[in-house]
């Protein structure tokens, strides 16, 4: 793995985290994104070499609807930066890691992501992306 390429911080109303945040790190969202196969409205904010994503859910069945329901705002999942994302979920398997997908799937800001069940990750979900641009 690369880097930590984002934190997902679930969030309530995107418009006031993002301006919460646009305070908090001296800098405005560069982007903004639906992803409706997720049911997320996403921003995204540049800090150094990696970023935070702020995510809404859109519907009650969302994962981030459901988390904010209950749990809390507040951190929802840690993603990783990988260079080959097939190569890494074949790897992730072996060592017996719980793959929530089998297939990569079409994530935010140009990625291709795969999540990791929290029960066999500490309590964490881990999202592995590559970039496709
Ligand atoms: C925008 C696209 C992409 C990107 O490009 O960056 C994203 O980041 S999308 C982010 C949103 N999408 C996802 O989260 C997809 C992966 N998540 C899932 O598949 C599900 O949320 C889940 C993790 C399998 C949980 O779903 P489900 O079992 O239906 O939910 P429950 O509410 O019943 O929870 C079961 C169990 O899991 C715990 N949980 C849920 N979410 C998290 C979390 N983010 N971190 C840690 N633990 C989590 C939940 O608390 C329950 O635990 P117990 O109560 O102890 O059973
Ligand atoms: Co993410």
């Amino acid at each position: 793995m690369r880097k930590i390429e984002h934190l997902g911080i679930a969030v309530k109303d995107l418009k006031q985290s993002n301006e919460l945040f646009a305070k908090l790190l001296g800098n405005k969202a560069y982007k903004e994104e639906m992803v409706d196969s997720e049911g997320v409205k996403t921003s995204f904010f540049q800090v150094g070499d990696t970023k935070v994503e702020l995510l809404e859910g859109t519907g009650p069945d969302s994962p981030i609807s459901k988390f904010v329901e209950k749990r809390a705002e507040g951190i929802h999942h840690i993603a990783f930066e990988v260079e080959d994302i097939q190569k890494e979920m074949e790897r992730l398997k072996k060592e017996g890691f719980e793959l929530l997908n089998e297939q990569p799937k079409t994530g935010a800001d140009h990625k291709l992501v795969v999540f990791l069940h929290p029960r066999s990750t500490n309590g964490v979900l881990v999202e592995i992306c590559q970039s496709t641009q």
